[in-house]
């Protein structure tokens, strides 16, 4: 080894070979990330051919195929399952009519009910909305004995028993808030052959906590009554679904002592990692799993910018809902409490028959206004989280959210709220920047929380690809661009969006942040943005480039570097608040490189400033070889700042 130019020299040159080593692993990863997700995208595919193959074989051919396991069956095979020759299907299609006042099932209805009463255990995945609750309600009926439903909320229960007394059908509940003598007469009813109550509504609490109840239970399996298990909302046994609950953990118990019980796990949001770990959970083995589309075809939804201002993001709201939405009925979610009073407040100053809804509130206010906005006494309910799961109003015209939601699936479930009645109506969020901020300290203790949380970002930050096939990601559904129909914001509006090259920007930014770091200084979002806008401490001015985005673009590209890594969140915790910084991610120093480049996609409603530049296909096809040169392509000097980075 040559040490001839001395140890200092030498120590340079390993600084920076390791400096380059990195950049390559870097670069490694980005590629193998990529290599995972085209490879993930090609066994997709090949599995879709793979069925329509033997989809067209079945048709094909006469001749019996070898039978699968039932929990792999394909399509074809599932179908002899919507026959209406089944022992009881006589009786469930007089009681859907008779006692349900419904004249036709509604797609994967039919299945679900006669597989529960063949005995099958089974998973039911459908969209909020779609009438899960009859895939047991309608057995329970044509079934001897009572089946019992496990359900998360108090409110929940109350809404079903309401609605089967009113269709008279017999149902009996069993909470903290049942009296003595009541739950004395339910206890007695379990084991009455005559069967008091077709239907036994308990919280998971009673379950794991009541030894009296499991003996009761182990009572009427003994007789031959109880004759199903529905878990509603069964995502919430799994910590990977966004509605965890500790007691359903608890609920293998069911199967572990009623084995020969057919169990129903219902829920509109669950993945099948989320489903994996509910079977596991539930102690049901290879149940046969239920999936209809994710797609909620009459439901248009749109992203629009919220408008920094809290009064003008508020009048935005009031006056498109005094527009487009007067006289009909619909829901504005809010990230507080303290928001739900507000938004609603001056909603109000606003001709808006609008109601605050939330957790800290009685239980009495809560149930008169859900009441009165149920009855169209009052049009808008201005909600927290605690206004979701079993909200069923059929003509909500339109959610509102004002305050992103903290993940996909829950802004499936809070929108899903909308239109069950079929008819045409509108989702639509006001993404706000600072938001992002405010919900990822509320989510930053959870383990997925802050990725959950980006994908919504990446959802609202998106222009370009269908509203839809971002969600179907999060249902592992295979989407074709074609079922839109035309029913988001970017399908609508595809034509309105560009590419822009953000090289530059990034690299200011990154300038800026390195400088602050060097200077032991901390940059919350607002104070990155400032400062890049030039509105930082003029010490600070003359060493940075400051941009001539506006506020809105500037923004727009800080959030998609965050969700591509070149940025990262970094969290500081005092006994009262926590403090949101943003540092540089682990893809920053790829901007090092003059031949790295980074895109984005942006839309032309908004007045370009004249460095954001489109991409052209010429361009596109040169970025590989991008060079110096490009990186002086860069925004023309600005005259009121200086270069002097170290
Ligand atoms: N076959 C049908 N035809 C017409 N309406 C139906 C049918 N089945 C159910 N419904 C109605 C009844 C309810 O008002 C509405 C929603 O049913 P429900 O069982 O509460 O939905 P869900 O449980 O799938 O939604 P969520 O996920 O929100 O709980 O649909
Ligand atoms: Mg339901
Ligand atoms: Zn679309």
């Amino acid at each position: 080894m040559d040490l001839s130019g001395g140890p200092d020299d030498a120590q340079a040159e390993l600084d920076s070979v390791e400096a380059e080593l990195e950049l390559v692993e870097l670069q490694i990863t980005e590629l193998m990330d990529k290599q995972a997700e085209l490879t993930s995208r090609r066994n997709a595919l090949l599995q879709q051919l793979e069925e329509a193959c033997d989809a067209a074989q079945s048709s094909s051919s006469s001749s019996l195929k070898p039978s699968k396991a039932d929990h792999v069956m394909n399509k074809q095979e599932m179908q002899r399952y919507d026959r209406r020759d089944f022992p009881w299907s006589e009786k469930v299609e007089q009681q859907l009519k008779d006692s349900f006042n419904l004249s036709k099932f509604r797609p994967l209805q039919l299945r679900a009910i006669n597989l529960t009463l063949l005995g099958k255990d089974l998973f039911l995945v459908m969209p909020t909305g779609r009438g899960k609750s009859l895939c047991y309600q309608l057995p329970a009926v044509c079934s001897t004995g009572f089946t019992l439903v496990v359900t998360p909320l108090v409110s929940l229960m109350e809404d079903q028993i309401m609605y089967l007394k009113s269709i008279d059908v017999s149902a009996a509940m069993l909470n903290a808030s049942i009296n003595k003598e009541s739950v004395k007469t339910v206890m007695a009813g379990m084991t009455d052959v005559k069967s008091p109550f077709k239907l036994l509504y308990v919280t998971p609490e009673k379950i794991a906590k009541s030894k009296l109840f499991m003996s009761r239970l182990e009572k009427a399996y003994n007789a031959n009554l109880l004759s199903r298990i529905a878990v509603d909302e069964v995502h919430c046994c799994s910590q990977w679904g966004h509605d965890f609950r500790p007691d359903y953990k608890l609920l293998g118990i069911l199967k572990r002592q009623f084995p020969k019980v057919p169990l129903l796990g219902i829920t509109a949001t669950a993945t099948s990692s989320v489903l994996k770990d509910c079977e596991k959970i539930l102690c049901v083995s290879q149940p046969i799993t239920l999936t209809s589309s994710f797609n909620r075809t009459n439901l248009y939804y749109e992203v629009r910018k919220k408008n920094s201002d809290n009064e003008a993001s508020i009048s935005d709201i009031a006056s498109l809902i005094n527009s487009k939405y007067k006289d009909q009925s619909g829901i504005v979610y809010v990230f507080s409490q303290k928001d739900a009073e507000s938004v609603s407040t001056e909603l109000q100053k606003r001709d808006i028959l609008a109601y605050p809804y939330h957790a800290n509130m009685d239980p009495q206010d809560k149930s008169r206004v859900h009441h009165k906005w149920t009855s169209n006494k009052i049009r808008v309910v201005v909600a927290t989280v605690a206004f979701g799961m079993g909200i069923d109003k059929p003509d909500v015209r339109f959610v509102i959210h004002h305050t992103i939601s903290k993940s996909i699936e829950n802004y499936y479930q809070e929108s899903g709220r909308a239109g069950r009645d079929d008819h045409p109506a509108d989702c639509i969020v006001y993404f706000g920047f600072s938001d992002i901020f405010r919900i990822s300290t509320m989510v930053v203790m959870e383990n997925t929380g802050q990725q959950k949380l980006l994908q919504m970002v990446d959802y609202c930050q998106n222009f370009d690809r269908c509203r839809r096939s971002l969600m179907a990601v999060h249902f592992d559904e295979m989407w074709n661009e074609e079922g839109c129909n035309q029913m988001c914001d970017t399908c609508r509006h595809a034509q309105d969006c560009i590419t822009v090259d953000i090289t530059q920007h990034a690299r200011q930014v990154v300038q800026i942040l390195e400088l602050a770091a060097s200077n032991n200084e901390k940059m919350t979002p607002l104070k990155l943005t400032d400062a890049w806008m030039g509105k930082g401490p003029a010490k600070h001015r003359k060493m940075i480039q400051t941009t001539t985005l506006s506020r809105l673009k500037a923004e727009a590209v800080i959030v998609q570097l965050l969700l591509r890594g070149y940025l990262r969140e970094d969290f500081s915790f005092t006994p009262y608040t926590t403090y949101i910084y943003i540092k540089l991610g682990r893809k920053a120093p790829l901007l090092k490189s003059q031949a790295h480049s980074l895109t984005m996609k942006m839309r032309t409603t908004e007045s370009e400033p004249a460095e954001v530049k489109a991409v052209s296909r010429k361009a596109k096809a040169k970025e590989g070889k991008r060079s110096v040169e490009s990186a002086r392509d860069g925004p023309p000097d600005n005259k009121k700042t200086k270069r002097d980075l170290p």
